[in-house]
């Protein structure tokens, strides 16, 4: 694993799921690595047509289902972020955070809600869909804050959020103190500025361009899907 890398995937490794016939068990591959991917501390974006494979590759650096073949390595401590927070629609964001944080990290996280102008004391289930989103994010960040080193793992976090809330999220991550690798699936590349690789998946393959084509990442996404 080079130095400095956070994530390591080596070549041949597969990701997919694994069907069971009644009379044998078959995999169903959606990703292929050919080339090994080493990815350190910084924003990664996972961006590519819907169905291709993006959450079975998340969930599987993960360690929440098998790679089909091969290795994935991370030496950070890792955390997964789904597309949805799935808790007690009756618990209150202030109710969630106390369950996980206390001290100086409870007070950050109340800190984060202020900023992005999420009401702690309204019950999750009533919350708008970008609402939700902001508990995730907030929950990502004091975690991120609490590891010397962390993998962050995020299944579309800014989906449903206003432009200024975005805005505000992706300058969190550009100022965050502590070295975080942040692989997070998105769709809108506009609303990214700095990112430090892009990943996709092109014709079942992962492929990784570590600089930018051209004045956006739009225009390498393009180039890597063609
Ligand atoms: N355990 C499983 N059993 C059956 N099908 C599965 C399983 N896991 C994934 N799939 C299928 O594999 C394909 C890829 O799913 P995945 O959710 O990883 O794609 P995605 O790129 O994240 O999609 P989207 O952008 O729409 O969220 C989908 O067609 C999905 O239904």
């Amino acid at each position: 694993m080079a130095k400095d890398s956070l994530l390591h995937i080596t070549s041949g490794t597969r990701f997919g799921y694994r069907t069971r016939l009644p009379w044998k068990r078959v995999d169903r591959c959606l990703v292929e690595v050919a080339e090994e991917v080493s990815a350190g501390a910084g924003l990664h974006l996972l961006v590519a047509p819907n169905g291709s494979g993006k959450t079975t590759l998340l969930r599987t650096l993960a360690g929440l289902s098998p790679a089909l073949q091969g290795t994935v390595k991370a030496e950070a401590q890792v955390h997964y972020f789904a597309d949805e927070l799935r808790v007690d629609p009756e618990m209150k964001p202030r109710t969630f955070f106390r369950a996980w944080f206390s001290g100086e990290s409870l007070a950050a996280a109340e800190k984060l809600a202020e900023t992005l102008r999420l009401s702690l004391t309204t019950p999750i289930g009533k919350l708008s869909r970008g609402n939700r989103q902001k508990v995730l994010l907030i929950m990502a960040e004091v975690k991120a804050a609490q590891s010397d080193t962390s993998l962050l793992l995020m299944d579309e976090p800014l989906t449903g959020l206003d432009a200024e809330t975005r805005e505000q999220v992706t300058q969190l991550w550009a100022e965050a103190k502590t070295p975080t690798m942040r692989l997070v699936i998105m769709h809108e590349l506009e609303c990214v500025r700095q990112a430090d690789s892009l990943l996709t998946i092109a014709h079942g393959r992962l492929r990784h361009a570590t600089t930018r084509a051209g004045s956006t990442w739009m225009e390498t996404y393009r180039s890597l899907q063609s």
